[in-house]
């Protein structure tokens, strides 16, 4: 799903920063990765890179077989849109609107048929155990559930890769455990999961781990 050969990003300022130097790594369908390092390593810098909101200054960087780097800004546009899935740490969801509504907004973007949104959203809210809260508003809910509405938000367009910023950064334990398992659950044959993560709760989950040091980034032996 993801490869990545010797992809650096570097800042030009002044003073130039080589935030990224080397990172070489891929990510299979079907796997759970978990990327951690220090503060600073480069973990954001190649979190956007892979999520196509910032571009490589050298390398190659191919997702679901497409050499990324050889793309128009329509075209990545286009990719990211159908391919990822984002989730961050806060569950940046739309207060005035319902669950539904909020997990059927990026529906809209992609031209799905008015008539299709409600029964993905609701699909896709039911995947994460929020079926029995549909049409509530995310200010009626406990932040774990919020969470899950973010999640399934990510998900309801089916994306073969789901990148996702501490998304248990916020939550409590028994939270945390929760969106793990979800997670978990959603790595399937054509879908992976990439985890940016301080905590060794989250990356024991994880299949694999990348490890990011002053720009490099390279699979852990396992
Ligand atoms: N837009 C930018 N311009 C210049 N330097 C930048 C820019 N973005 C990041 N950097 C620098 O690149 C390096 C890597 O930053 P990055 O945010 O990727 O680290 P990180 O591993 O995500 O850190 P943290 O865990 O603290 O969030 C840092 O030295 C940072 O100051």
């Amino acid at each position: 799903m993801i490869a990545l050969n010797e992809v650096g990003r570097t800042f030009p300022g002044p003073p130039e920063v080589a935030a990224l130097r080397d990172a070489t790594f891929t990510v299979d369908a079907g796997e759970m990765v978990a990327i951690i390092g220090p503060s600073g390593s480069g973990k954001s810098t190649l979190l956007n890179v892979l999520g196509l909101l910032d571009e490589p200054t050298s390398g190659t960087y191919l997702l679901n077989g497409v050499d990324t780097g050889k793309l128009k800004e329509r075209s990545r546009t286009a990719l990211r849109a159908t391919t990822l899935g984002f989730v961050f740490q806060s569950a940046y969801v739309v207060a005035h609107l319902d669950c539904m509504a909020n997990v059927a907004l990026p529906l809209t973007h992609l031209g799905v048929p008015r008539k299709e949104r409600p029964v993905l959203a609701e699909a896709a809210l039911r995947s994460v155990g929020l079926g029995h809260r549909l049409h509530a508003r995310p200010n009626t809910l406990s932040g774990g559930e919020r969470q899950r509405v973010a999640i399934a938000r990510a998900i309801v367009h089916e994306p073969r890769v789901l990148l996702c910023d501490e998304p248990t950064g916020n939550l409590d334990s028994e939270n945390t455990q929760a969106v793990l398992d979800l997670l978990e659950n959603l790595v399937t044959g054509d879908r992976a999961v990439v985890v940016v993560t301080h905590e060794n709760e989250v990356a024991d989950r994880a299949g694999r781990t990348v490890k990011v040091v002053d720009g490099h980034a390279a699979p852990l032996a396992a």
